[in-house]
């Protein structure tokens, strides 16, 4: 991969590899763009097969917060970082220790939370060294996990999604397809269930699949049968570049609906599934629930205030639908639309000239 020739391509503003040899600490932080705000994003620690793997990763999903944070109405940037290792094996205090002391280096251009493989307990470690961390624990004022709001934001998408395909926004009746059962997928089911929709769940990990059927009868499926799947409704709760030339073939649901983040593999997929009269609610804007309730930490935490805003996803994916519609294009597109021209729209605002802090000639 060439690097600078990939971060011109997509105009990324900066990328930081930290390292410690003592935690065994290997960390990428990716800054993708900071004209809304400093860049706010989670950390993922994930055992990936290559450090290109990983500089990919950090790469992606720092250009989606960008647009995850626009889109939502929120004045932060995109940014996001990875952590190569066995989050189950290789985590320890000393490494989110020295990670929150390379996060303090930034100053406030990057501001981090919970991805998936780290935890609350991961971002109190963090906040010894450093402010810029959110959905640390309750107890210092914060957020806390926000996996249990996001999922409330992908249940309404979800909702939203469902009127578009089937003329009710009812879940009663129908079947999800669940891909991954994780943290945010399991408060999903319990959405859904709650309504009276049947789950079919696939996980790598079989603990996550026995709480998901003991807890609401979801009927269990291998993670290479869940994509064809008799269900009305295909939730991916996993990791990214699930909607692909592979998959495509296989989809039966008429809604595409999930957490994950960078669901299209590439943006042809994106065409292929609207082509195909799939009701696709967007990654980016279903999942935002997590950082509009990060986000509101900036604020003075308000819980009331953050959920209203989170319960605001299913009349942006109504949106985004009729935009899609009204414009004959991709789901995708309009919600690209949005954030992109909410990013130029401030962008130009500010390029007005306020002074901030210490005057510029003072130092003379
Ligand atoms: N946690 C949040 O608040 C939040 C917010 C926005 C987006 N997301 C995104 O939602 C997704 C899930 O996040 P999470 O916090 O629930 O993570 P998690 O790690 O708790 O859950 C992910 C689950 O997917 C499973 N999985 C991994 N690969 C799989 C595969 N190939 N097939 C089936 N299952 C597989 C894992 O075993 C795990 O149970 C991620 O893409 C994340 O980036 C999370
Ligand atoms: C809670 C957020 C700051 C991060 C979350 N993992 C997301 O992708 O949106």
């Amino acid at each position: 991969m060439e690097i600078f020739k990939y971060m011109e391509t997509y105009d990324y503003e900066q990328l930081v590899f930290c390292q410690d040899k003592t935690s065994g600490l290997k960390a990428i932080i990716a800054i993708h763009d900071t004209t809304l705000g400093p860049a706010l994003g989670g950390t993922r620690m994930w055992n990936y097969a290559t450090e290109e793997e990983a500089i990919e990763d950090a790469l992606r999903l720092a250009k989606g917060m960008t647009y995850k944070n626009a889109a939502a109405g929120l004045n932060l940037g995109g940014g996001k970082t990875v952590i190569i290792g066995d989050p189950l094996k290789d985590k320890n205090e000393e490494m989110f220790r020295a990670f929150g002391r390379f996060i303090q280096g930034l100053n406030g251009r990057y501001i981090t939370a919970e991805d998936v493989g780290t935890t609350v307990e991961d971002m109190d470690l963090i906040h010894e060294e450093t402010n810029y961390v959110t959905g640390i624990s309750e107890a210092f004022g914060s957020s806390g996990n926000p996996s249990p709001v996001t999922a409330y934001g992908v249940y309404v998408g979800m909702k939203a999604a469902a009127k578009e395909a089937f003329g009710s926004d009812s879940l009663e009746g129908k079947t999800v397809a669940v891909q991954g059962v994780g943290n945010v997928a399991y408060t999903l089911c319990e959405f859904l269930h709650k309504e009276g929709a049947k789950l079919i769940v696939a996980d790598i990990n079989q603990a996550s699949v026995d709480r998901a059927v003991n807890a609401f009868g979801a009927v269990q499926v291998s993670v290479d049968e869940i994509y064809s799947q008799d269900a009305d409704i295909f939730a991916p709760c996993a990791l990214g570049a699930i909607i692909n030339d592979n998959t495509i073939p296989q989809l039966k649901a008429k809604v595409i609906a999930g957490s994950a983040n960078n669901q299209l593999k590439d943006t042809k997929h994106g065409d292929l599934i609207h082509e195909m009269g799939i009701a696709y609610a967007p990654d980016y804007v279903i999942n935002s629930g997590g950082v509009i309730n990060v986000a509101d930490e900036l604020y003075g935490y308000n819980h009331d205030r953050a959920m209203k805003r989170v319960a605001g996803i299913y009349d942006k994916i109504e949106r985004i639908f009729e935009i899609s519609k009204r414009d004959g294009i991709p789901t995708y597109v309009a919600a690209d639309r949005l954030a992109e021209e909410r990013i130029a729209r401030v962008g130009k605002s500010r390029s007005q000239f306020l002074q901030n802090g210490k005057h510029i000639i003072s130092g003379r």
